[in-house]
């Protein structure tokens, strides 16, 4: 299991979106999830995602595709402790209770080890409380980068826009990342 990091946020602490145009975090992505992680104990967090008319996979109930995106929000959230950045190599869902329109999946991501630079974190989502019955469980591994990975890869016009974004810029000081 990693330490904590030195500056990870206390428990209780509601983590900021990693970049405001992400489509599940961010505030500024149309018809994006916007869910939002609080700090749970030790390396784990908690993320509480409502299925809304517009999630719908079968009528009235959610699409499975959409919640693995939450799913992945909250696992990936979870890099944020160990002050790591991460992206998902691997994703695994089950989906073990229909999620209908109008509920709440109250998540709980943690982390179960690292080795090199693999991240191994695991996830449950319960239904009708954080003590309800679980409705959907999933597992990750995120694989440590550098921001290269981001400067080389992705559109330049987005990277520039983002390093111009003090939001951003305060996302990447909580990876201690100097873009
Ligand atoms: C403006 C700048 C500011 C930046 C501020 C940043 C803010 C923080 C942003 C966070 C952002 C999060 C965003 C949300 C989460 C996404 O949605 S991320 C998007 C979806 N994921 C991707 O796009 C990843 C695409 N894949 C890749 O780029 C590359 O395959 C990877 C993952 C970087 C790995 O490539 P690589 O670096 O060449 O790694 P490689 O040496 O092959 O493998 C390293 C280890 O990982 C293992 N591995 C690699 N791939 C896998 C896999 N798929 N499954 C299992 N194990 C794997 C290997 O087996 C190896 O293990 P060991 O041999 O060491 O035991």
């Amino acid at each position: 299991m990693p330490d904590k990091h030195s500056n990870a946020p206390e428990p209780g602490t509601k983590l900021g979106s990693h970049y405001s145009r992400c489509f599940g975090c961010g505030d500024d992505a149309l018809g994006g999830l916007r869910v939002s992680s609080t700090v749970g104990e030790g390396l784990s967090v908690t993320t509480e995602f409502t299925v809304t008319d517009n999630h719908q996979g079968a009528p009235g109930l959610a699409h499975g595709g959409l919640l693995a995106l939450a799913f992945d929000e909250a696992l990936g959230a979870v890099n944020w402790l160990i002050g790591a950045i991460a992206v998902t190599g691997r994703l695994e869902t089950d989906y073990l209770m229909p999620v209908p329109v109008g509920t709440t999946l109250h998540i709980t991501a943690q982390c179960d080890g690292i080795s090199g630079r693999k991240i191994y974190t695991s996830a449950v989502g319960r239904l009708g409380g954080p003590e309800g019955e679980a409705a959907v469980r999933a597992t990750a591994i995120f694989i440590q980068v550098g921001v290269d990975h981001f400067l080389s890869n992705g559109r330049l016009e987005d990277v520039q826009e983002a390093m111009h974004d003090p939001e951003q810029l305060r996302a990447a000081r909580a990876f201690e990342v100097n873009p």
